[in-house]
């Protein structure tokens, strides 16, 4: 995927409310705006890269992009779980991504069960692929260079 790696910024809006209640994870969902303005060459599917709220510290995440088909969704979402245990939530914050490597593509399940089953794993994929030097320069690069801008782009 030539557009990686891909950083992009914007506002967290309330989604269906599933994540937290239904699957046990939580995902910080992006607005509009920002869904309607992804490279075409950024498929749908789940990822992995680097997340901060509101400009504050860096942590690792996995993202989903797409239509969540296990709930036939009819509008693309980008949603992403950051790796971290955050005290309250933080609807209206800014949410800042880089977006770095794709890990599958999204798929329906035969039970919610295996749907939480699959994301545990990209979540382990994520923390072990994020661990390398390379992965960890480029959080570097990125975040200390854009903090102070307003951007979708790479
Ligand atoms: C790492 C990750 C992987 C996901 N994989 C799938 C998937 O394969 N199929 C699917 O239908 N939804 C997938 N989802 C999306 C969830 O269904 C979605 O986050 C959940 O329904 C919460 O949506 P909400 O923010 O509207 O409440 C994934 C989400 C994450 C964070
Ligand atoms: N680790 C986390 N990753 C993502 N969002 C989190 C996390 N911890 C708390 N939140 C909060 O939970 C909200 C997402 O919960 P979710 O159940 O997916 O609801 P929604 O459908 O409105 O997106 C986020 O907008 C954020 O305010
Ligand atoms: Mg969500």
């Amino acid at each position: 995927m030539k557009t990686l790696p891909f950083f992009c910024r914007g506002k967290v809006v309330r989604g269906f409310g599933r994540g937290s209640k239904e699957l046990g994870i939580p995902t910080a969902n992006f607005p509009d705006s920002v869904v309607e303005r992804l490279p075409a060459d950024i498929s749908t599917g789940i990822y992995f890269g680097w997340a901060s709220v509101g400009g504050g510290d860096i942590h690792k995440m996995v993202m989903s992009i797409g239509w969540n088909p296990y709930y036939k969704n009819t509008k693309k979402s980008m949603e992403a779980h950051i790796i971290h245990k955050f005290k309250e939530d933080f609807y209206g914050d800014v949410l800042s991504v880089l977006i770095l490597g794709y890990i599958r593509p999204e798929r329906s399940f035969n039970s919610l069960d295996s749907l939480v089953a699959a994301i545990h794993n990209d979540i382990e994929e994520a923390q072990r692929r994020l661990d390398s030097p390379e992965y960890r320069k480029l959080r570097d690069d990125f975040f200390t260079s854009t903090r102070d801008h307003i951007l979708n782009g790479h």
